[in-house]
């Protein structure tokens, strides 16, 4: 891997990522190439020693040297002590208890950030909103970030783009400061819904194409599928408020497409195996990470019944999970059983969203040249 060069170490940043399995491992990683004082935090003890003395996570990022100045521990205490901005990537449905028991160690002007793709089961809440039921701490003191992340890749240090989100935009900002390197770039907005929302449907598009993926369909379909995907991804998501361009933006159709197309996927891989024919239970059991996606699709689609947003390939996903799908009939029916010819509505479709997502990447484009391509920014 050839050398790259990373911004100067700024003193005294100290952060803490709790979760040291792919994602919390690499986040780590990437903020301590970008210069802050780094200590992650593993729940257990000898992982967390062989990240300190070792400089690797075996099971979670093989063949990946980890940088000389990232400590670990498994003491939630020590990790907190004096934390600026904590990092969260555990599974989402341990969200909430990893909170409780962090709640009093943390410094009470910390930034919790949350690195989590999912929503939680019993509530439907995303993370961010568990985040601040959770601890006493105002909405401008949350973000997330979402983006086409897969670990590995960037681990790596292959180079990507991601998006910092938070209610404040000072807070976004000094997050993206941090979370940005030599091959790692922060954009920011203000949009957590649709940040957010985004990373966590993106997963059930994610197994859709790795259903059909799994059964032999060719790209016609996976085409069909990402591009319908996305529209559905758009109306639920803007039915709780999202901005419709966040989800044409990295945290939307560019995880989107990472995700889909990846093998490195968990969510894509689950699909595979259901496309192939393993029953839900066997692909749970193949499965040694963490696959938001398929815990996802019921609190989902609850929501979407909830706002009368239809999802019909979340709905078919959740189908081929409960055996009730024949996985080689996915695709067919994209937008509806009705077999009545359809207007094809996309994201851009002006009487949904008034237009906004087209406007919306105009003018990110307009910025970018006006910057000169400086600075984070909206993304
Ligand atoms: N991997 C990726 O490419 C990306 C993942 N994400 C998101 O990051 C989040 C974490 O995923 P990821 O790191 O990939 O998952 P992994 O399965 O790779 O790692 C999970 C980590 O969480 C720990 N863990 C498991 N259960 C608990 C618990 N009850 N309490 C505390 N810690 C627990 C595991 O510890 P142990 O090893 O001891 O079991 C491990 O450190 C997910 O929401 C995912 O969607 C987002 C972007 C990219
Ligand atoms: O979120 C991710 C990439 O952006 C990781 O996706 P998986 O959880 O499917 O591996």
């Amino acid at each position: 891997m050839r050398a790259k060069a990373h911004p100067p170490v700024v003193p005294g940043t100290r952060v803490a990522v709790l979760g040291a399995g792919s994602w919390g491992t690499t986040f780590a990683k990437i903020l301590a190439d970008g210069g802050a004082d780094v200590v992650l935090w593993a729940r257990r003890p000898e992982l967390a020693r062989e990240i300190s003395e070792g400089r690797r996570n075996s099971d979670y990022l093989p063949g990946i040297n980890l940088p000389a100045h990232l400590r670990a521990t498994s003491s939630l205490r020590d990790a907190l002590a004096g934390a600026g901005q904590v990092f969260v990537s555990v599974p989402s449905q341990s969200l909430r208890e990893n909170l409780v028991a962090a709640g009093d160690l943390l410094d009470p002007e910390a930034v919790i950030v949350s690195l989590m793709k999912g929503v939680e089961r019993s509530s439907g809440l995303r993370m961010s909103e568990v985040i601040g039921q959770v601890l006493p701490i105002a909405p401008e003191r949350i973000a997330a970030i979402s983006g086409p992340n897969l670990a590995l890749e960037i681990a790596k240090e292959q180079p990507t783009a991601a998006v910092v989100s938070s209610a404040s935009l000072e807070t976004a900002q000094a997050v993206a400061k941090l979370a940005t390197n030599g091959y790692f770039r922060s954009y920011v907005n203000t949009d957590v819904i649709g940040t957010e929302f985004g990373g966590v449907l993106k997963n059930l598009i994610a197994v859709a194409i790795g259903i059909v993926d799994g059964v032999g369909y060719g790209e016609n379909t996976k085409a069909s599928i990402i591009t319908r995907g996305l529209v559905e991804m758009t109306d639920f998501a803007v039915a709780y408020g999202a901005q419709p361009e966040t989800l044409a933006g990295l945290a939307g159709l560019g995880d989107l497409i990472a995700t889909s197309q990846s093998p490195l996927s968990r969510n894509n891989t689950a699909g595979r195996l259901l496309g192939q024919g393993y029953g839900y239970n066997d692909v749970v059991k193949q499965m040694q990470q963490t696959t938001e996606g398929l815990v996802s699709v019921g609190p989902i689609l609850e929501l979407a019944h909830a706002k009368g947003v239809e999802m019909p390939i979340v709905e078919q996903v959740r189908q081929v999970l409960a055996g009730t799908l024949n996985p080689r009939d996915i695709a067919p029916h994209l937008t509806t059983d009705s077999r009545e010819p359809q207007g094809e509505r996309t994201i851009d479709d002006g009487q949904a969203h008034g237009g906004a997502a087209l406007w919306g990447a105009f003018k990110r484009a307009f910025d970018q040249l006006r910057d000169g391509g400086r600075g984070p920014r909206g993304a």
